[in-house]
């Protein structure tokens, strides 16, 4: 866990006028805020980094910095704060963030600097095994033969943190969509912690606190387990978390049946927000002390949706 994190406290100041981006709390939630880059400020990103393809982000990892950088600067340098103060708000904590005219999977290589921008911004998106980069592209099709529920189509994925099965910390998740045919469904499923109404009684549980197994499947070319409590706290005493269902592995009944318990009870909570996420956008949310997961999709036989999907540490200079 990164002591940095959820450190703020105050919600953003939503009527101040920014560069470059508008910045209003969503329909679903004022927990959810969601972020728009001017047009103007958008095309201008995308000529500055047009010198770099993706491979050059991918082998130079100091050019991830680079466009983050030259977003920044075109955002007169607001962008920044904004988004460590709304990641690092507990009252927030989620943005999500649109580029009018960035909507085509033709634009893939684009949304992908943008959200290397973004992200690069307010830490370094960690090495993904499962892809081999420091994001992953992921495809989900109307039938899926792999080994986790990433890529099925028909039911629901249940709600979850990402990196529980790593020992690199994950502060934040940022999930982009690049392509959507024939979707109807799959919705972004979010849950802020201090909505799920039985937060107290999990958490006060003398099994919250026990160190568990994790282990994950072979896609995600991780071999090694890690050990690890369903919950921890933050630098003020506040809960966080870090579960999956798929990759806990409790070691006897007692452990089996509470996980079991706090599974039905995450699953059922009256606050789960349920988010489109149109192509070319991206959700970015402080993952220690939000949930998320993904709405089932309606069967088609064409059915084609892209994600890409970073996540890493978060590290504000101005709170070491
Ligand atoms: O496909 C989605 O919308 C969610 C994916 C996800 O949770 C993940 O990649 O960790
Ligand atoms: O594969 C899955 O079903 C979940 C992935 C979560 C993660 O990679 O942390
Ligand atoms: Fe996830």
């Amino acid at each position: 866990m990164n002591a940095l994190t959820a450190l703020k406290q105050s919600p953003s100041d939503l009527s101040r006028p920014c560069t470059g981006f508008t910045v209003t709390p969503s329909r679903q939630s004022p927990r959810l805020l969601e972020l728009t880059f001017t047009h103007e400020v958008a095309q201008q990103f995308l000529r500055e980094v047009e010198q770099w393809p993706i491979q050059a982000l991918e082998y130079k990892s100091f050019l991830r910095f680079q466009v983050a950088k030259i977003l920044d600067d075109l955002c007169g340098n607001q962008l920044r704060p904004l988004l460590f103060n709304t990641l690092l708000t507990r009252s927030e904590g989620a943005l999500l963030v649109a580029a009018p005219g960035l909507d085509n999977v033709e634009q893939a290589d684009e949304m992908v600097k943008l959200a290397t921008a973004v992200a690069h911004l307010i830490g370094r998106s960690n090495f993904d095994a499962m892809s081999g980069q420091y994001y992953a592209r992921f495809v989900v099709k109307n039938v899926d033969n792999s080994d986790s529920y990433l890529r099925q189509p028909h039911r629901v994925m249940e709600l979850h943190n990402d990196g529980t099965y790593v020992e690199e910390p994950t502060d934040y998740v940022l999930m982009m969509k690049i392509d959507e045919q024939n979707m109807q469904g799959g919705n972004s499923l979010l849950l802020h912690l201090d909505d799920w109404e039985p937060l107290d009684r999990f958490f006060a549980h003398p099994l919250a606190r026990r160190p568990m197994r994790w282990a994950a499947p072979p896609s995600k070319n991780v071999s090694r387990d890690i050990w690890h409590p369903v919950f921890d706290v933050d630098t003020q005493g506040r809960p966080i978390m870090r579960y999956i269902d798929q990759f806990v592995q409790p070691k006897d009944l007692e452990e089996g049946v509470w996980l079991s318990e706090l599974s039905q009870a995450l699953e059922t909570s009256e606050h789960i927000l349920s988010v489109p996420v149109p192509v070319g956008q991206f959700l970015l949310i402080n993952n220690l002390f939000w949930l998320h997961g993904r709405d089932r999709f309606t069967p088609h036989p064409d059915l084609r949706r892209e994600l890409m999907r970073q996540r890493g540490y978060i590290c504000d200079p101005a709170t070491l």
